[in-house]
C-alpha cells in the first residue's frame, strides 16, 4: 500500500481482514514507526486498531519487495513524481490499483492514465477501486460495498477478490472512464453541498443540487465514453450520496467552510486532509468545454472558488440562464439515465451487483 494517509490506512485494513499481508510505504518515518510499533495511526484514523498483519516502512525498495499487488493512496497531484520513484522498484507483472479520486492538472489526466504514462504498464494490469468509502466508516467495519473496474475483468477480479471481507464486499466491471470519473466528479457535487450547508439552505436545494448533480456527472462521464450504468452504481450514485450527506468527507467540509464565507487559500489552510475537488474543478471543466457537456454545477463551484460568485447565489441551475429546457439536457439522456436509476433503485432494494454486471460471475 503506497500512502499511510486515511484512505491507504483503512484499505491495508480491509485487504489484512480479507486475509493478505500487508506493507504501508509511509512519506514520514514517524507514522510509519507508529503503525509498525503501536498498530495504530493516530493522525488519520483515530481510535482505529490495526491488525498485526499490517507492517509499514518509509523505505520504498522494502514496501515493494514481494508485494503481489500495489495499491495507490496519495494525493492525486503527487502521484506522477511518487510512480517516477518506485517505479525502478516495481516488480513484475503484479496489478497497480489506484485508490485515487481526482484529475492531474497539469495534464487533465485520470488517474490510471498517468499510472499507465509512467510506469509504461498495459492498461490489462491496471485497476481502479471507487465507491462510497468513507475511510473512518470503513476502519470501524461498518459494511461497505465498492467497485473495481480494470479493463481486464481477470485483473478486476483479482483486486476484488483480496479487496473483499466480512464488512466490505468489491462488486466489479469493466467501466474503468465511468467508474474513474464517477469518484472525481462526485467530489465537485460534494463541494457544491457543502456550499450550501455552510450557507445555512435546506433539504430542497440539496436535493435538487444532488439530482442535477448526477446528470451531470452522467452526461461528462458518458461523452468521455463511460457507461451511463456505472454512474447510477456504486461509483456514482452511491458515492454522490455517501459524500454529500457526510460531514466525514472533506470535499464536504470545504464547501461548508467556503459557505460560511472563508475564501479558498483560507480553506486549504484549515484542511489536514485531501479534498481532491478544490484541485479537479478546472480540468474537469477543461475536459467538459472541449466535448461540449454542460456542467452549470460545477461551473459555479469553480466561480465561488474563484470568488466571483457568492456562495448564496449557488443553485442547481445558472441563473443567468432563464430558457426553460427539458430536466434532462442533452439527447437520449432522460430515458437513459432514468432507466438506469430506476434499475439501481430496484437493486438496491432487491438483488445485488453493481451496474448491471455483478461481480462477474463467481463471487469476489
Ligand atoms: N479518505 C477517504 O475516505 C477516501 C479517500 N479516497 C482518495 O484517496 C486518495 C488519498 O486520500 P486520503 O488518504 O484520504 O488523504 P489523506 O490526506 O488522509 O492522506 C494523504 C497521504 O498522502 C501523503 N502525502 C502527501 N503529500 C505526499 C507526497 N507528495 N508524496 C507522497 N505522499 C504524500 C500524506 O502524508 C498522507 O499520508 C485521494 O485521492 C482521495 O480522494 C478515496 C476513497 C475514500
Ligand atoms: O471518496 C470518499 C468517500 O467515498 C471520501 O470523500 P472525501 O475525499 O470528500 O472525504
Amino acid at each position: 500500500m503506497f500512502g499511510a494517509g486515511s484512505w491507504g490506512t483503512a484499505f491495508a485494513k480491509v485487504l489484512a481482514d480479507g486475509g493478505a499481508e500487508v506493507t504501508i510505504w509511509a512519506r514520514r518515518p514517524e507514522i510509519a514507526r507508529e503503525i509498525r510499533e503501536t498498530h495504530r495511526n493516530t493522525q488519520y484514523l483515530r481510535g482505529i486498531n490495526l491488525p498485526r498483519t499490517i507492517t509499514a516502512t518509509s523505505s520504498l525498495r522494502d514496501s515493494l519487495r514481494g508485494a503481489e499487488q500495489l495499491y495507490l493512496a496519495v494525493p492525486s497531484q503527487t502521484l506522477r513524481d511518487n510512480l517516477n520513484a518506485l517505479k525502478p522498484m516495481l516488480p513484475a507483472g503484479i496489478p497497480v490499483v489506484s485508490l485515487m479520486k481526482g484529475i492531474e492538472k497539469a495534464s487533465n489526466a485520470r488517474m490510471s492514465e498517468v499510472i499507465a504514462d509512467v510506469l509504461e504498464l498495459d492498461e490489462e494490469r491496471i485497476a481502479v477501486a471507487s465507491g462510497p468509502n468513507l475511510a473512518l466508516e470503513i476502519a470501524k467495519e461498518q459494511p461497505t460495498a465498492a467497485v473495481v473496474s480494470s479493463v481486464s475483468l481477470e485483473t478486476a477480479q483479482a483486486v476484488a477478490m483480496a479487496a473483499t471481507n466480512r464488512y466490505f464486499r468489491s462488486f466489479v466491471n469493466t467501466d474503468v472512464v465511468g467508474t474513474e470519473f464517477g469518484g472525481v466528479l462526485k467530489n465537485l457535487i460534494a463541494v457544491a453541498i457543502g456550499i450550501v450547508d455552510g450557507v445555512g439552505y435546506g433539504e430542497n436545494t440539496k436535493a435538487s443540487i444532488i439530482t442535477r448533480g448526477l446528470v451531470e456527472m452522467t452526461d461528462f462521464a458518458v461523452a468521455h465514453g463511460g457507461h451511463p450504468d456505472t454512474l447510477s452504481g456504486l461509483a456514482g450514485l452511491g458515492d454522490l450520496i455517501a459524500t454529500c450527506q457526510s460531514p466525514l468527507s472533506r470535499n464536504n467540509t470545504a464547501g461548508r467552510l467556503l459557505g460560511q464565507g472563508y475564501a479558498l487559500h483560507e480553506v486549504v489552510r484549515q484542511m489536514d486532509q485531501t479534498a481532491e475537488g478544490l484541485a479537479s474543478v478546472a480540468p474537469i471543466l477543461s475536459l467538459a468545454r472541449a466535448r461540449g457537456v454542460a456542467m452549470p454545477i460545477v461551473e459555479q463551484v469553480h466561480q465561488v472558488l474563484a470568488g466571483t460568485l457568492k456562495p448564496q447565489d449557488i443553485a442547481p441551475h445558472l441563473t443567468t440562464d432563464e430558457t426553460p429546457t427539458g430536466e434532462r439536457t442533452t439527447d437520449d439522456h432522460e430515458a437513459r439515465t432514468g432507466s438506469a436509476l430506476r434499475r439501481a433503485l430496484k437493486r438496491a432494494f432487491g438483488v445485488g451487483g453493481d451496474g448491471g454486471r455483478g461481480p462477474g460471475g463467481a463471487r469476489p
